[in-house]
């Protein structure tokens, strides 16, 4: 017989294996808690512990505790065995890692901050089919950042004007309409009319302008309905979907990711949802954690932030982004989205910031261009020239006039 109790789960002399899954928690042990006491706690809840002691025979046990390794004011390693997880199950893994123990009175407050994926787990995970590699596979953007749009105001727009939105859009430079995170299947705007009227306008201004263009149609719903929807696309001719990641789980990204193999579609990830679980400091889920998962899944592209530049809080996006496009075991790469409150007089900025491996979203920042939506298309591809060209954004306006009235309107912050 072996028993298992709370202080089996803590060796801060223990070497966490090569295939161990490590994470990186901050925790703030509860009043009566010392920190040991709280990091066994953390460690046998999100493995194989409880708050009993048991007394179980070895023969009929596979041991999977796992180990909080190191301490280090408020920072706790956890190294997990491989075994413990199921292969290619994300939400099995979550359950482990951020399940409970978020909960748990033992800790006032928990955070999971990084993992540390050895190759055992990341081999059970498909990645990106493309990643960075859209930008040429699939768009004309070469070494400039892609630019996409999302027609503003984001819900509410009747088909018709949705699609003439895209259109104005497409010909102003933009190489991808996007749908917003809340646009989905509503009788306003239903979904297959959209798709198809939009991919239509797509082929037409791909006629005209001789530059690939494409669609971030948001297939975001109930799982089965979504896979209908990702087929839908690829009857259609798209070469794109999106999903809100966060809000549809880990399991329908997983499922999606299948299916939209199955149709050499590139799917596009919307975090909407993301903040509740990263934006405190102390507790929940890092965004740095949900892009690792949002890659292991299997996802193309993801929003990381801008830098500080635009509307919404971020945390750490070049340190998300390199991580995103780090070398993991051969897994492809993810190309990072900046979007949320960005316009023409920021765009040197954020390059400076976050390289040119991105895609840059505007969505008032094109479509409250003094002059409208085609010129404010025209504006923002002309302040990404200007900082490829290593030309000053005011410059350039001297003989841009989209970008000068842009420049105008919203300065250069
Ligand atoms: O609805 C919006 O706010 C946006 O469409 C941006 O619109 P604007 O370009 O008009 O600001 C995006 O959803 C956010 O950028 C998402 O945030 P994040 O990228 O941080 O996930
Ligand atoms: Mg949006």
């Amino acid at each position: 017989m072996t028993g298992i109790e709370y202080d089996d789960f803590l060796d801060l002399e223990y070497e966490p294996a090569e295939t161990d899954l490590v994470c990186a928690f901050r925790i703030d042990p509860a009043a009566d808690m010392t920190m040991d006491e709280a990091a066994s706690r953390v460690a046998s809840e999100s493995s194989n512990g409880t708050w009993a002691a048991l007394h179980v025979d070895e023969d009929e046990l596979t041991d999977l505790g796992a180990v909080a390794c190191e301490i280090d004011g408020d920072a706790v390693t956890v190294a997990y065995p491989d075994a413990l997880f199921e292969p290619g199950s994300m939400p099995q893994i979550l359950s482990c890692i951020a399940g409970n123990i978020m909960g748990m009175k033992a800790v006032d407050t928990i955070r999971l901050e990084d993992c540390h994926w050895p190759e055992s787990i990341v081999s059970g995970f498909p990645g990106p089919q493309f990643g960075p590699s859209v930008a040429h596979e699939k768009l004309d953007a070469g070494d400039r950042p892609v630019l996409a749009t999302v027609p503003k105001p984001k819900v509410g727009l009747s088909t018709d004007a949705h699609v003439r939105v895209g259109e104005e859009a497409w010909r102003g430079g933009v190489d991808l309409l996007k749908d917003d995170e809340n646009l989905t299947d509503q009788d306003f705007n239903p979904f297959e009319d959209r798709l198809a009227d939009s991919l239509a306008a797509r082929d037409r201004v791909e006629d005209d302008v001789g530059e690939r263009k494409d669609y971030l149609v948001n297939v975001t719903g109930e799982t089965n309905e979504m896979l209908e929807r990702v087929d839908l696309v690829a009857e259609h001719g798209g070469g794109f979907v999106m999903v809100d990641v966060i809000t549809c789980g880990w399991s329908a990204v997983q499922s999606v990711r299948d299916r939209a193999e199955k149709h050499d579609l590139a799917i596009h990830a919307h975090r909407a949802m993301h903040a509740a679980f990263d934006r405190l400091p102390h507790h929940g889920v890092s965004m740095r954690v949900l892009a690792q998962i949002s890659r292991l899944c299997g996802v193309d592209h993801i929003h990381t932030g801008t830098a500080g530049l635009g509307k919404l809080e971020n945390e750490d996006t070049p340190g998300i982004n390199e991580w995103l496009t780090a070398e993991l075991y051969g897994l492809e790469p993810v190309l990072p989205v900046a979007s949320g409150g960005l316009h023409p007089g920021v765009v040197d900025q954020l390059l400076e910031a976050l390289g040119t491996d991105i895609i840059v979203q505007a969505g008032g920042g094109i479509h409250g261009h003094p002059d409208g939506t085609h010129a404010g298309a025209k504006a923002l591809r002309q302040s990404v020239e200007a900082s490829m060209a290593d030309v000053s954004l005011e410059a350039y306006a001297d003989d841009h006039e989209e970008l000068a009235t842009a420049l105008e309107k919203w300065g250069a912050e």
